[in-house]
């Protein structure tokens, strides 16, 4: 799948100024609330008209001002969960699922095969009021995904949920990332993107431009502001390769970097990403072996910058990009310059696991 979307939009006192493209399997819109993301998801979906522009979906152009042309929405092909799951009360979760509607000629979907990837066994015959919000949500998710869309919006599909739900729900996205369509994914909390974005588009200042790595994007003070975040993160990708015999940490191997967190429930070999705030990265000139730091990297000095009161220090090794964040003092103390070899130190217990 291919995303194109290049327009402006109007809405009252509101103007949003839109270009990205993307082929990932989920793209993260991000942005505070009120920044213009679910007026975005709308204009993909045809709920809304842009002022001028293009939007394409795998080469198929959907709206295009110059020519005249707008696809209704029921002709896209797109499924859109909204922040309120929208079932109808007074049917089960079964028949809410069975209603989407259909493009004739389709095969019929499979519910049991939704119906399992969804967990919804034993929701089938209740109706919306006795289930809880996740469980609606999930109902919605599986309505959506029965009419074979293209791509699947999915508007803060965690919003209002308390910690318990969300961590319920979460492993369905996580397999809905994998088994299903490709998806538009709207929030404004930096744990969901961080955990499932390919791509990320920030939304703000009226401005939505380019789809990044998600390391990337939270590497933009436009990012920090967003997430309400201190310093910026860095955002790794890495396997699982063992568990500390002791049982009390894990090492996963980040683009060939060995890496220390604490004890994670995740198999050897499997994929995860964890998150490092920039200010849980100290810096050393030599290897402080008597130190706890259970992590003593050795990286290279890529770039220096300055942030806020800080400097922005990026690290390489191999694959492996990490940011930490020092004051100026002990920027000019370790005399720190691009391309100068250094040790990073990171406790195990500053690694979050996001997925
Ligand atoms: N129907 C409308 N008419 C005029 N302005 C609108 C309309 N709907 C939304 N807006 C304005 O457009 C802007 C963007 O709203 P939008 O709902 O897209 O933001 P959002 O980032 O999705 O926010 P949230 O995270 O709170 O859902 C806001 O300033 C909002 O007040």
């Amino acid at each position: 799948m291919t995303l194109d979307v290049s327009c402006q939009i109007e809405r009252g006192d509101f103007s949003l100024e839109i270009d990205f493209s993307s082929d990932a399997r989920i793209t993260c819109l991000f942005g505070r609330s009120g920044s213009g993301k679910t007026t975005l998801a709308e204009v993909v979906a045809g709920l809304i008209r842009p002022r001028s522009g293009r939007v394409a979906l795998d080469g198929e152009v959907l709206f295009d001002d110059s020519t005249g042309l707008s696809i209704p929405t029921w002709k896209r092909r797109i499924g859109y969960v909204f922040q309120d799951a929208r079932l109808f009360p007074h049917m089960t979760a079964r028949d809410n699922l069975l209603y989407g509607p259909r493009r004739a000629g389709d095969p019929r979907p499979d519910l049991e095969e939704i119906v399992a990837l969804l967990g919804l066994e034993a929701l089938l015959e209740r109706r919306p009021g006795v289930l809880s919000g996740g469980e609606a949500r999930r109902v919605a998710i599986g309505r959506a995904l029965l009419t074979r869309p293209r791509l699947l919006i999915l508007d803060e599909p965690l919003s209002g949920l308390d910690g318990a739900r969300r961590g319920e729900i979460l492993p369905y996205l996580d397999q809905l990332s994998r088994a299903g369509p490709p998806i538009l994914y709207v929030s404004h909390a930096v744990e969901e993107v961080a955990r499932l974005a390919d791509r990320v588009v920030l939304v703000g200042d009226g401005r939505a431009v380019g789809a990044e790595p998600p390391d990337q994007a939270f590497d933009r003070p436009e990012a920090e502001t967003a997430a309400g975040l201190s310093a910026p993160l860095s955002i790794l990708d890495g396997r699982v390769s063992g568990h500390d015999p002791a049982g009390c940490a894990t090492r996963i191997d980040l683009a060939g970097t060995p890496f220390l967190s604490p004890l994670l429930d995740v198999a050897p070999g499997e994929r995860l990403r964890i998150v490092v705030d920039a200010r849980d990265v100290a810096l050393a000139l030599t290897d402080p072996i008597d130190a706890s730091f259970q992590n003593r990297l050795p990286m290279r000095v890529a770039s220096l910058e300055t942030r806020g009161d800080g400097v922005l220090t990026r690290l390489e090794a191999g694959g492996l990009t990490l940011k930490a964040l020092v004051t100026p003092q002990a920027c000019r103390q370790l005399d720190l310059t691009p391309g100068l070899p250094v040790i990073a130190l990171v406790k195990a217990t500053a690694a979050a696991r996001y997925a």
